[in-house]
């Protein structure tokens, strides 16, 4: 039987395109600051394309996308994974149909992690941009968006990820706590309207949090 040898380099090629198209945008926002952030596109049923560990994401080659299998481990290569690559493979393990997980360091992440972490989420409502998610038709509606506790070891921040899903609770992203957030899509497009609307929302909350004050 014939086997393949992997990444096909047009596909992944195609793939960090597409990666590096979005992070041009994000880092031109101010989003990515540092080298912070990291990106990925779903490969096939086991894989992932998932940004190189350590790059400037708003300026990324072809070179700084790479190949890991569901478990996070480099495949045809010998570059170093995003240190967070767990948490992109775990959303592609549990959810057949995410296509793109994007992960971003903007200001207003940040502070509203640090602001809302004690209470562990932060609930929108009444908000017409919370029609931009999937699944809502409604500005009538609540959107929670969790805060999780930050951690260096990956495995943990998996933990509270799965606990949050396995209650049955719906997740379209979490922030970390002093660190930014996650959110994904079924496809870029959507992983990148998604992130948009929760840093609008975001913004939004953090404003009336202020002028309340
Ligand atoms: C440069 S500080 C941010 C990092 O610690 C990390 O949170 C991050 O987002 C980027 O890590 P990376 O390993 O490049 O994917
Ligand atoms: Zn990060």
């Amino acid at each position: 039987m014939a086997t393949t040898t992997l990444p096909d380099p047009e596909r992944l090629a195609a793939c960090a395109r597409e990666i590096a198209d979005a992070g041009r945008d994000l880092g031109a926002r101010g989003w990515t600051p540092a080298t912070s952030s990291n990106f990925s596109l779903r490969y096939d049923d086991t894989h992932a394309a998932v940004t190189v560990s350590g790059r400037d994401k708003g300026r990324l080659s072809v070179d700084d996308i790479m190949l890991v299998d569901f478990a996070g481990n480099a495949v045809g290569t010998s570059a170093r994974p995003s240190a967070e690559t767990l948490l992109h493979v775990q959303m592609y393990r549990r959810d057949a149909s995410i296509g793109a997980v994007l992960h971003t360091h903007s200001h207003n992440q940040t502070v509203a992690s640090r602001l809302y972490a004690p209470a562990g989420l932060i609930r929108f409502s009444g908000l017409e941009l919370q029609k931009a998610i999937t699944g809502y038709t409604t500005h009538d509606s609540e959107l929670d968006l969790p805060v999780f506790p930050n951690t260096q070891d990956m495995p943990e921040l998996v933990d509270q990820v799965d606990a949050w899903l396995d209650a049955g609770k719906p997740l379209h992203g979490y922030l970390i706590d002093g660190h930014g957030i996650y959110t994904w899509g079924r496809t870029m497009a959507e992983a990148r309207r998604h992130l948009e609307a929760f840093e609008f929302l975001l913004a939004v909350e953090l404003d009336l949090r202020r002028l309340r004050a």
